[in-house]
């Protein structure tokens, strides 16, 4: 399309060293390790508080590393930890933030253009570049329009353009879409996961919607109190939460507690120290219309799940074209979560097919 795109794979690994920070007394960060690779999204995902700004202000270089408190790299380059530190604009970012952060008092145009004047980029050339970025994020010719005159999603469009007209090797964005209505949210989140991908640029995107964390990144890491819990693809952060911290976290499922004694489960009356963590993905149940299913298991199994695996809606919410119901067992009190299709009523009895192979035992901590 333009030459901004021109430059694919351009963006660089990021690699982040045993990276700790604290504020006073406070340790806000502990011991965080990254691997990027060139090109991947990875999206900061967690909850209010546990240190995802603070983590991207370390790469952006808007907060110094401490002495002995870790490394972030590059690409090859050092930029911050072991006595150097590289400011921000010698690292090749783009930000975009959560308030847009445009400057008032200068039109789309120069909001745009203002980095790659700072570099002494030919106005012409500028100005060129200016109007492919523009393009990009749907606001070709919107040049001497004032930022007041536009709604919030065509400011972060802006604010967008700005950040990658100088084709920085990495973006960094801070819960960029915050501030937009449900709506413009998706179909931007949208937007900027394809644009990443088509330019290529390694992107880090804080977030503390899990919605946008899976639409958007090649990679989560699911932080709480400082500590990344668990850094994966979102598929198998789907499958395979790494603790009971993070399958709790994400609500992919039900947890039980539990003792496992294989080839079966038996769910726990009592309260006792330490118990086993079964965690039962959504997808592994099924509304199984009154059939048995499991044929797979042996007979005492079988029996033992079908027995519990019977139980009363309790309730329902609709969620991305799904049904997302919660179904009381004797097993599970607390109730079962499973997609449905159908719409059930509250206090209707049905059956529930199991997965077996899809169960996981989670440890309790990280
Ligand atoms: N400059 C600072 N001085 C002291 N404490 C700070 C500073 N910046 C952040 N903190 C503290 O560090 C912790 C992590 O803050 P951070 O902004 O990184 O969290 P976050 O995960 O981005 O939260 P949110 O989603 O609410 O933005 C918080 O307890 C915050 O109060």
């Amino acid at each position: 399309m333009t030459d901004l795109f021109d430059q694919k794979r351009s963006g660089t690994s990021i690699t982040i060293e045993r990276l700790s920070q604290r504020f006073g007394q406070n340790t806000v960060l502990d011991g965080i390790e990254v691997q990027l690779d060139a090109g991947q999204v990875l999206a900061l995902l967690g909850p209010s508080g546990c240190g995802k700004t603070t983590l991207l202000k370390l790469i952006a270089g808007l907060l110094p590393v401490e002495k002995g408190q870790g490394r972030i790299l590059l690409g090859d380059t050092l930029v911050a930890g072991d006595g150097h530190f590289a400011p921000p604009e010698a690292r090749g970012l783009g930000m975009v933030f959560q308030d847009y952060a445009l400057w008032p008092h200068m039109n789309v145009g120069r909001n745009v253009s203002f980095a790659l004047e700072m570099r002494g980029m030919g106005r012409k050339q500028a100005m060129l570049r200016v109007a492919q970025a523009l393009e990009i994020v749907g606001l070709k010719g919107y040049e001497a329009r004032n930022p007041s005159s536009l709604s919030g999603g065509q400011q972060q469009r802006v604010a967008l353009a700005r950040a990658i007209v100088a084709r920085p090797q990495v973006l960094l964005f801070d819960e960029p879409l915050s501030n937009l209505d449900r709506d413009l949210r998706e179909s931007l989140c949208h937007e900027i996961g394809a644009l990443l991908r088509e330019m290529g640029t390694t992107a880090v995107y804080v977030t503390h919607d899990q919605e946008e964390a899976f639409a958007l990144a090649d990679r989560i890491a699911v932080m709480q109190g400082g500590h990344i819990r668990q850094l994966a693809t979102p598929e198998l952060l789907i499958s395979e939460p790494a603790s009971v911290l993070v399958a709790e976290f994400l609500k992919l499922g039900t947890l039980l507690e539990a003792r496992h004694v294989p080839p079966s489960w038996h769910p726990l009356i009592a309260p006792v120290v330490n118990p086993q963590h079964l965690f039962i993905p959504q997808s592994a149940l099924s509304f199984a219309h009154g059939q048995a299913a499991n044929h797979d298991l042996s007979p005492e199994t079988r029996q033992l799940l079908m027995s519990e695996l019977r139980g009363e809606v309790v309730a329902q919410r609709f969620r991305h074209g799904r049904f997302i119901t919660q179904v009381r067992t004797t097993a599970a009190p607390e109730g079962l979560v499973l997609a449905t299709d159908a719409r059930l009523q509250t206090g209707q009895i049905i059956d529930l097919a199991l997965d077996w192979q899809r169960l996981r035992w989670l440890p309790q901590a990280a």
